[in-house]
């Protein structure tokens, strides 16, 4: 998809934001999972329907740090093999990765064990890791179960949320919940002494199943 580049990218490792502490959070999975329409989901409240059109390398960057409103730098990156290696680069400095699959296509979650691989190949060792199941909006569609997802994730200890970046279900909670997740690593979260993104994801689902009738 074709997005601006905030106005203060000046290209290289991204802006020079000095009076707030910025993280790095990028967005991976297979081509087509739906990174690029989360993002826009989560930054600008819409989705752009059909229009797939690969993001080509580190195609574009978004900042919500400009308001920090999450304080979060957010990559989005492509899924397409032969820009594997660009993407690469960018894991090292990474705090959070959100890791994608769409919840209609096999092969992407199936490929999720590789990215984890490359992930632990590439990235920090405490890289806060997520695992998104998109597309949960096509159920007619749906091969993968949401259970699947699940277990895939507590396999590998990481939060698990389905989500629609057509629909903006559990977007914004993904992304909130790796800024409270980096927000308490860096000794910022005095009301919350003993934070557990896991536990919060899941407290955060209950509710909204709890009460969706509502
Ligand atoms: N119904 C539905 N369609 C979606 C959703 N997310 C993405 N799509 C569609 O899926 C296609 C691919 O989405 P993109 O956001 O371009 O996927 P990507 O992961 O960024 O792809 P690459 O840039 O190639 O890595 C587009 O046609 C989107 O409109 C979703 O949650 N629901």
């Amino acid at each position: 998809m074709d997005l601006q580049r905030p106005d203060s990218y000046q290209g290289g490792a991204g802006p020079d934001f000095n009076e707030h502490v910025l993280h790095k959070t990028i967005l991976v999975g297979d081509s087509g999972v739906g990174k690029t329409s989360l993002l826009v989901q989560f930054d600008q409240g819409k989705f752009i329907p059909g229009s797939f059109s690969a993001t080509v390398g580190i195609g574009f960057t978004v900042s919500t740090g400009q308001h920090c409103r999450l304080c979060t730098w957010i990559w989005d990156t492509a899924g397409q093999e032969r820009f594997r290696s660009v993407t690469h680069a960018y894991y090292r400095d990474a705090q959070a990765l959100l890791l994608l699959y769409d919840i209609t296509n096999k092969a992407s979650f199936d490929n999720i064990r590789a990215w984890l691989t490359e992930i632990h190949e590439y990235a920090q060792r405490d890289v806060v890791i997520m695992l998104l199941g998109n597309k949960a909006d096509m159920s007619s569609e749906r091969v993968i179960r949401s259970e699947d997802g699940e277990t895939l994730a507590r396999e590998y200890g990481v939060p698990f949320l389905e989500t629609s970046a057509k629909t903006g279900m559990n977007v914004e909670l993904a992304f909130l919940a790796i800024a409270k997740e980096l927000k308490y690593r860096a000794g910022q979260s005095a009301d919350e002494p003993s934070f557990q993104i896991r536990d919060y994801v899941e407290s955060q689902k209950k509710r909204s199943s709890c009460c969706s009738f509502v």
